[in-house]
């Protein structure tokens, strides 16, 4: 595997002059007012420019994935390729689910396959683990998840991979003796013990809340300095913006619109999008495009440009753990959002385990099952938990 980040930014030291001139304030510090117009701040240097046309924007398509991101809640269901009443959404959602059965309805398939296999569960958190909520600050699971992820990682190594911050997503779960991977798998944190010899070379000996050793792999190490400063910029320039918040996930950053009124979105796509003019090696990815019937979640996710995510996070750890025999382990991996899709397309594409969507609406994936919502989830993690204990018994 190819660990090194492709294109990546020569920001080897942050303090010389060089990059401090790169990642100095520039341009496109600016702030952004809820009419699009620029306003003053103390703290800016730099001559500031105007901000780029809101034509840019549009014509960008960055406006239309915004508002495909979240279409009018009870108006049509387009994704699944028809346009339907939400009336008739059971009746749509349910042909749908020929597509992508019930994780629960195929209980039995699975184990069925998995009973002389190592099984490793992959968990996404927003959206998986905890129902989507208006302020991200207070996505929590519920106890009956937290029993359920705690009984499933007693029996089935378990990890949790997120877009949030390793330590944001610890602290949401609380569980020490899972393997956590924030930032859509740009960090991923693992015991010692546990490593077997592949790419012992890029890892960080670190330690983790507990004190025990463990080994971190940050394959955007040198991005660090990039996304703070993105981050205090897109902070900078959206904090006029009724209902817009930003978060630092460390090696990526989220710029969340959900509780944006819907006439001002166009504004923060043109701060996100004058900021990023400057960050060549910066991308920006929608997130949610689905779940029309029930509220979107709107954010916009701004990574760095390397070849790394939630797919190559669950290549990685299953190398990294000695469980990359296909004949061997059945991975599954449960997730809700577009960035799931790439390790989806992993497991499918290798034929290995499942991929499970958590969805509540149709939707393309690449995933071959699905459950509904989080409560669907905690089923199944209990189910596994039961039909293993079982297993064991009769052994
Ligand atoms: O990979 P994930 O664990 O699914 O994280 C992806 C993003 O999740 C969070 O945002 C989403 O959930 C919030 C809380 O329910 C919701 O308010 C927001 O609208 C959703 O987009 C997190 O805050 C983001 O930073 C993550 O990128």
């Amino acid at each position: 595997m190819d660990l090194k980040p492709k294109n990546a930014p020569i920001l080897s030291d942050p303090s010389s002059p060089l990059n401090k001139s790169r990642l100095g304030m520039n341009s496109s510090m600016l702030p952004c007012s809820q009419s699009g117009a620029p306003f003053s701040s103390s703290i800016l240097t730099a001559p500031r420019k105007k901000p780029g046309k809101l034509d840019d924007v549009r014509s960008n398509g960055w406006l239309d994935a915004m508002q495909s991101s979240s279409p009018p809640r009870k108006k049509i269901v387009k994704d699944f390729g028809v346009e339907v009443a939400s009336d008739d959404s059971d009746i749509v959602y349910n042909s749908w689910m020929l597509k992508y059965p019930s994780a629960l309805n195929s209980f039995d398939h699975i184990i069925n396959r998995g009973k002389d296999k190592k099984i490793v569960i992959f968990l996404d958190y927003d959206g998986t683990l905890s129902p989507i909520v208006d302020d991200p600050d207070r996505a929590f699971m519920s106890d009956d998840m937290h029993s359920a992820v705690k009984g499933v990682a007693e029996y089935f190594p378990t990890a949790i991979i997120s877009g949030r911050s390793r330590d944001k997503v610890y602290d949401l779960v609380g569980l020490a003796e899972l393997y956590y991977a924030g930032s859509h798998g740009m960090d991923i944190m693992f015991p010692v013990q546990d490593t077997s010899c592949v790419h012992q070379k890029s890892y960080i000996r670190s330690t983790d809340k507990q004190g025990k050793e463990v080994n971190l792999f940050q394959p955007a190490r040198e991005f660090i300095p990039m996304i703070d400063e993105v981050f205090k910029t897109l902070v900078e320039v959206t904090n006029d913006i009724k209902g817009a918040k930003v978060e630092n996930h460390k090696f990526c950053t989220s710029v969340h619109y959900r509780n944006v009124d819907e006439k001002n979105w166009l504004t923060v796509a043109q701060c996100v999008h004058d900021v990023l003019k400057d960050y060549p090696r910066l991308r920006l990815t929608h997130g949610r495009k689905y779940n029309v019937l029930n509220n979107p979640p709107q954010v916009l996710e701004v990574r760095p440009v390397i070849d790394w995510d939630k797919g190559r996070a669950v290549e990685f750890l299953l190398e990294t753990l000695g469980l990359s025999n296909s004949d061997d382990v059945l991975p599954i991996y449960i997730g809700d959002d577009r960035t799931d899709e790439d390790a989806f397309k992993v497991l499918r594409e290798g034929n290995r385990g499942y991929g499970i969507l958590v969805s509540s609406a149709p939707k393309e994936s690449k995933a071959f099952l699905s459950l509904r919502d989080t409560t669907e989830v905690s089923e199944f993690l209990k189910s596994l938990v039961k039909w293993k204990e079982q297993v064991d018994k009769t052994q």
